[in-house]
């Protein structure tokens, strides 16, 4: 079970924007939809614990992330939770396989034994043998996916926090991922929360959808795909 509610705002000299949300899932997928600035990648940045928040609380299977009111509030590195940032922001002057391992390493410590076996685990199943030595920039956009995808799974996540996950990439590429994320979560029992702007994204790969405007949802669809196309689309 997730269960988010979550109060913030962001600003600089011009500009305020208001998130106030609330929901509890248990679908392997949930979706967050809706136009360009309604507050969906805030809400992934605070679940992850990458932006304060006023008033709220991130539970997750019953652990509290956050909790405002108790005083609870884990760094991100403690949250449990792969990130995929919406350009993948991978480090360029790492190999594909460094920067899975990222998060696993640091300057103290070489990479542990059945970590160093999780990377290769990894790395075989989104087909990065040939290319775990190269950089970044020498891979096409569908190879970069996949080793942001593999680098988020690498700490063994208690949920994903996708931000356009398939962007970047043309339709037919599109729909090869979208099938391999939803392996991915399935094989090991992770939930899903992705951004997506695209109604495709959300009818082949979520189970709800959370339908943002403005800083708050305005709809929570539990809804088969003919539904969903019909309500979105
Ligand atoms: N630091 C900030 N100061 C002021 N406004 C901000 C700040 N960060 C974000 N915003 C604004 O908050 C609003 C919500 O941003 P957010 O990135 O969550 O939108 P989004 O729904 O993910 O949009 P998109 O689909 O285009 O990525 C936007 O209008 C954005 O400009």
């Amino acid at each position: 079970m997730i269960d988010v509610r979550l109060q913030l705002s962001v600003s600089d000299a011009r500009r305020r924007f208001d998130l106030d949300i609330a929901f509890a899932t248990d679908a392997p997928v949930v979706a967050l939809y809706g136009p360009s600035g309604a507050g969906k990648s805030l809400t992934l940045q605070a679940m992850a614990g990458l932006l304060p928040v006023q008033a709220g609380h991130v539970r997750l299977n019953g652990r509290a992330l956050l909790d405002s009111a108790a005083g609870i509030n884990l760094p991100p590195e403690a949250r449990g939770v792969g990130y995929l940032f919406q350009h993948y922001a991978l480090f360029p002057h790492l190999s594909v396989r460094d920067n899975i391992a990222f998060g696993l390493t640091s300057w103290r410590r070489r990479l542990k034994a059945d970590d160093a076996a999780r990377v290769d685990e990894l790395i075989a199943s989104f087909g990065l043998a040939a290319m775990a030595a190269s950089k970044p920039a020498t891979l096409s956009g569908g190879q970069q996916q996949r080793v942001a995808l593999a680098r988020a799974l690498a700490c063994q996540p208690q949920v994903l926090l996708l931000d356009e996950p398939f962007a970047a990439l043309h339709s037919a590429l599109r729909r090869e991922l979208r099938a391999e994320l939803k392996r991915a979560c399935t094989e090991r029992g992770i939930p899903a929360v992705m951004v997506s702007h695209d109604v495709d994204d959300v009818i082949e790969l979520a189970d709800e959808a959370l339908v943002f405007d403005g800083g708050r949802i305005t709809e929570h669809l539990r809804a088969d795909a003919h539904d969903l196309r019909e309500r979105l689309g």
